[in-house]
């Protein structure tokens, strides 16, 4: 089969919508080429091997996604654009907006992603690997597996890894948690590999819930976590001390008001996938539900609250 690369050249702030329209449009997978990522990664030494070249301007993140190259592409490539276009509308920059196309090999694709995708640290003890590559944990290394395939989370992200910092400073062991936007299942995973009694995650994409999943059974954690689809808290039952979402500020301002009745009391809540520009909107969001924001963590351009419900 033959397939199209779209690739388009955008800003940090679209990648993530830039990725959903993509996905609306069913493609297989989506890459995101973040220059940024990948200087600040090789600069801390901790890949140990890396044939990426530096980037001189790492304020262009590359998005690419793989479609059918039949006679509907045409079609979805005008949508793109369309879609592309309406994103200032919603005050999104878009960038440069330069968008390319040209004939790929399906076996060139399907693992274009893993150039990208090395062990990292974050935290004091937290590692994420892929399934493909060793690494000699030292002791007290809490080591995560994971596969993202099309799923989002391989811990790369800003927004994943200040997740996983304020996890593993904030969890306590037995813990029950709610992982809401569990995409690749990472933050569950480590939810649960750092001590937690009981995990439930969920997503509202069938392809996370299946790649979670995997990555579930491959961390040897599935006695620990489930996975489910569905829609933000809703299927999820009783209480949690310790609720996650790291999906995006829209997303996070509409699920706030029904976070405190899911929380036990002291319970935190953790929410990410917030763009700098809207931290404020969400702790309100956030404050008004009647919850205390006690950190929020900011780095490339993306904020992290981390937030308790007080005792009645
Ligand atoms: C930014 S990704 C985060 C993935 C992973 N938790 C991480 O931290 O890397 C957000 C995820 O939220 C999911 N999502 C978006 N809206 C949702 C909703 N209303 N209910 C459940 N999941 C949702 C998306 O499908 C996506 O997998």
């Amino acid at each position: 089969m033959k397939w199209a690369e779209i690739s388009i050249q955008t800003t940090h702030e679209a990648t993530e919508a830039v990725a959903d329209i993509f996905h609306g449009l069913g493609a297989s997978g989506v890459v995101i080429e973040d220059p940024e990522l990948v200087n600040s990664y090789k600069r801390s030494g901790t890949w140990d091997y890396c044939d990426i070249p530096e980037a001189e301007d790492d304020s262009v993140v590359t998005v690419k996604a793989y479609l059918p190259a039949d006679d509907q592409l045409d079609d979805k490539l005008r949508v793109f654009e369309r879609q592309v276009d309406e994103l200032a509308r919603h005050d999104i920059d878009k960038g440069r907006g330069l968008i390319r196309l040209r004939e790929v090999r399906e076996e060139d694709w399907a693992n274009a992603w893993k150039a990208y995708y090395h062990p990292i640290r974050v935290g004091e003890r937290l590692v994420v690997k892929p399934s493909w590559q060793e690494y000699p944990a030292a002791r007290g290394d809490v080591v995560v597996e994971l596969d993202p395939g099309m799923a989002f989370g391989t811990g790369t992200h800003h927004t994943t890894a200040m997740c996983l910092e304020l996890l593993e400073e904030a969890l306590r062991p037995g813990d029950t948690v709610f992982d809401v936007g569990t995409g690749s299942g990472i933050l569950a995973v480590a939810a649960a590999k750092l001590g937690a009694g009981e995990v439930q995650a969920v997503d509202n994409d069938p392809l996370a819930v299946r790649i979670a999943g995997e990555n579930v059974a491959a961390n040897g954690t599935a006695a620990t976590v489930t996975v489910s689809e569905g829609d933000l808290l809703t299927g999820l039952s009783g209480r949690a001390d310790f609720i996650i979402a790291n999906i995006i500020a829209d997303v996070i301002i509409r699920m706030a008001p029904s976070v405190p009745d899911r929380l036990k009391e002291g319970g935190l809540f953790l929410a990410g996938g917030v763009i700098a520009d809207r931290l404020g909107d969400v702790t309100d969001a956030i404050i008004t539900a009647g919850l205390e924001v006690e950190k929020v963590l900011e780095e490339g351009g993306w904020a992290s609250i981390l937030a308790r419900r007080g005792d009645e």
